[in-house]
């Protein structure tokens, strides 16, 4: 029994808009979705303008990837989203490319970029005093069903978020305000540890030349 509040379309829209807003889904990038209490998945028409996503953008899938309603393709990546719904207890996820989460993606060792601490950190559901998360970075793959396998093994239930290099993240919750606090949160640590790594950089550049 689906709630009368679970208005996945309408949901997806508003915060497709939002996403779009912040220019964190430009030229078509991006993908989202969510998943209804019956298992099922509500997901983005591939190549869709997330900019102005319509309600015909978006189609009403299976748990395995079969088209239950709506016209053209699912999105590429949705085995992606197919295999992170199976494999924690996410009932949205969302994929954005920026410059800054495909920066900080080249920050990794081990396979992974630390973030934090920092005050927003407990935005993730972190609230250790000095906090650090290790998010997971993986090489991006041409093909899906291959790179979905290689998310799976590396997704970490407490670190609500997966980078692909050179390509986006990927940002699952257990809810739809969930999932995007998450994605803020990720958003703004990297944005800082960017700038913060540019700042030091400038510092000791200025240091070396005795100007401060
Ligand atoms: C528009 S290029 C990006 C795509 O290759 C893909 O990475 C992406 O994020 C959007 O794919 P889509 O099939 O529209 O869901
Ligand atoms: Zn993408």
């Amino acid at each position: 029994m689906i709630p009368l509040d679970f208005t996945p379309v309408s949901t997806l829209m508003t915060i497709s808009r939002r996403l779009a807003e912040y220019g964190w889904l430009p030229a078509t990038s991006g993908n989202l979705s969510l998943k209804a209490p019956d298992t099922s998945v509500w997901i983005t028409r591939s190549g869709a303008d997330k900019q102005v996503l319509a309600a015909e953008d978006i189609l009403h899938m299976s748990p395995s990837g079969m088209i239950l309603a709506g016209q053209g393709k699912p999105s590429f990546e949705t085995a992606i989203h197919l295999a992170i719904y199976q494999v924690t207890d996410a009932t949205a996820v969302f994929h954005v490319h920026t410059v800054a989460n495909n920066l900080i993606a080249r920050y990794g060792t081990h396979g992974t970029v630390t973030l934090g601490p920092h005050e927003m950190v407990k935005a993730l559901d972190h609230w250790e005093e000095t906090a650090q998360l290790h998010l997971p970075v993986l090489p991006n793959l041409l093909d899906m069903d291959q790179l979905a396998r290689r998310i799976v093994d590396r997704l970490d239930p407490k670190v609500p978020g997966i980078l692909l290099e050179n390509h986006g993240i990927y940002v699952f919750g257990r809810s739809p305000a969930l999932a995007l606090r998450y994605l803020e949160a990720w958003e703004f640590l990297f944005r800082w540890t960017l700038e913060s790594r540019l700042h030091d950089a400038l510092d000791r550049l200025l240091l070396l030349n005795n100007r401060i």
